[in-house]
């Protein structure tokens, strides 16, 4: 018997855009207030459960496919989730061991599906069906298979064990070979980007936007891109880097499903949702130099201290991020950007610095540090980059600080394809349905992504569409990542659904 978490049913009636609604109260820090508020005044009814399998219709339950859509697909979530380079935590990082390793087990899992497998010459693991017209345009699926330090099992690997898994259960019907089209699940190397800062190597690749130079890109220990794939026998060339990207005629449209990485889902108490958009990402690399000495000796004022510039800076860009219309101004006419959409969706964050020599009684002589900015509105990020950049510059030279910014990472905004959201739409509700055995009533929740995705680097090659799942708490990159069984079941039932009915 299926027990499936209860669900807040959103009557139909007085559907909302969860995203909409976030838009107009996102400004301020009463946002879940102002949605509940939204949500209690459009009449929802009280909770309806996913209760359950209905006893009335057993056959229903022969197409739930629990033990693969459910058992063994959070089973593989937790094995790979051990497959990691770090002690006691979850890292996987481009090219490292573990990533190798865990390359190797999906391949095992993508052919335990039925599926044809190789990897390519960035590291990406692919496994296709040809169906019954190989020349047709492939549907291609998949998420990425890296980690960032200290991570979650399901970020990542969820997007690709349960398509795995609802490809699974179409092998066993047999069904896999009379798919209309060719079907590709891709497993990307590299979209958190930690090692080499510069995200979406693979899927970059995969869409023909990774410039050759990238090859060229150092990690922390001056290893290049083009060495850590020589290390592991990979020898990436400009000509087969090239012979990487798909041809868009080839291809029919990218699905993607991810973990929402927000609270939203489990707030309305759904457990899937449609992908609206992604938001627009930069990632900068700011190094200060000053005058290295002894903490004991220098004075306050004849000190050129890159720690205190490097604070300044980013306590800086903190106020600029949170209060950007008392930075930036535009004139009405240009419009370049809105500083509703800026304000509501910016999110700046420093994860990273790092200092030489790093010794607790000499004055640093230089400090690293990275810069994470996100946006829906690509005019936006730009004029908030260029706003902080000519500040932080002020504050050097104010300090007598040397400063460099480095770009390490733009990608724009991404709007997902509306007809290829509104076919994932439908399958969400066929999925739901089977799991309840009663008809879904409610409007599958519609949200923006703050995250980032491989499917914003597979918007260069085809249309792209995403599907979240409800992960507890919102919580994401943190061990304490978890999804519900049954939510993992619902997202392999949706795109079981959603293979089914468009191929
Ligand atoms: N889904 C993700 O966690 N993506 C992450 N990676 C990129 N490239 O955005 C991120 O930081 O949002
Ligand atoms: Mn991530
Ligand atoms: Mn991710």
């Amino acid at each position: 018997m299926a027990t499936v978490t209860r669900v807040t049913k959103i009557s139909h009636h007085s559907a909302i855009d969860p995203s909409s609604i976030f838009t107009s109260c996102f400004r301020n820090s009463l946002v879940l207030v102002c949605y509940l508020v939204l949500l209690l005044s459009s009449n929802i009814s009280p909770s309806f459960g996913l209760s359950g399998v209905g006893e009335e219709d057993e056959n229903r339950g022969s197409d739930l496919y629990p033990e693969i859509l459910r058992d063994e697909a959070v089973a593989r979530l937790h094995q790979l989730g051990g497959v990691s380079d770090g002690d006691g935590y979850l890292e996987r990082t481009f090219m490292s061991p573990a990533a190798v390793r865990a390359g190797n087990l999906i391949r095992e899992w993508m052919e335990d599906a039925g599926l044809r497998t190789w990897v390519d010459s960035l590291g990406n693991v692919h496994g296709r069906v040809e169906g019954r017209n190989a020349s047709a345009e492939a549907l291609l699926m998949g998420s990425h298979l890296d980690t960032v330090v200290d991570a979650g099992k399901f970020d990542g690997s969820l997007g690709i064990i349960s398509v795995l898994a609802a490809l699974k259960v179409l092998n066993i019907n047999g069904k896999l070979g009379e798919l209309s089209r060719p079907v590709e699940v891709i497993a990307f190397s590299d979209e958190e980007g930690v090692r080499f800062q510069s995200t979406f190597l693979g899927s970059a690749a995969v869409a023909g936007i990774l410039p050759v130079s990238a090859l060229k890109i150092t990690d922390k220990s001056d290893v290049t891109i083009q060495d850590a794939l020589k290390k592991n026998s990979i020898e990436i060339t400009e000509e087969n880097l090239l012979q990487l990207k798909y041809d868009p005629k080839s291809v029919w449209g990218y699905v993607e499903i991810h973990i929402e990485q927000g609270p939203v889902l489990e707030w309305v108490g759904y457990p899937l949702a449609v992908v609206k958009g992604i938001a627009g990402q930069t990632r900068l690399k700011v190094t200060m130099r000053g005058s290295q000495g002894h903490a004991g000796t220098v004075p306050m004022s004849m000190r050129h201290d890159p720690m205190a510039s490097a604070a300044e800076a980013i306590v800086l860009l903190e106020s600029l991020c949170k209060h950007p219309q008392d930075f930036l101004s535009f004139d009405g006419h240009c419009k370049s950007f809105s500083m509703e959409s800026l304000s509501t969706s910016l999110v700046c964050t420093v994860g990273e610095i790092s200092t030489w020599p790093s010794a607790s009684n000499v004055i640093p002589g230089q400090v690293t540090f990275t810069v994470d900015l996100r946006t829906i509105d690509d005019m936006g990020r730009e004029a908030v980059v260029y706003e902080f950049s000519n500040r932080m510059y002020q504050i050097c030279d104010k300090r007598s600080v040397s400063c460099t910014i480095d770009h390490k990472h733009d990608a724009d905004a991404v709007i997902c394809d509306s007809e290829l959201s509104s076919k994932l739409k439908s399958a969400t509700y066929i999925g739901l349905k089977r799991m309840t055995g009663a008809a879904i009533e409610d409007e599958v929740p519609v949200l923006m992504s703050g995250a980032g995705h491989d499917a914003m680097a597979l918007s260069h090659l085809t249309k792209v569409g995403m599907l979240f799942v409800r992960c507890r708490g919102g919580i994401s990159h943190s061990p304490e990542e978890h999804v519900l069984d049954d939510d993992v079941w619902a997202s392999g039932l949706a795109i079981l659904a959603f293979i089914e009915t468009q191929m």
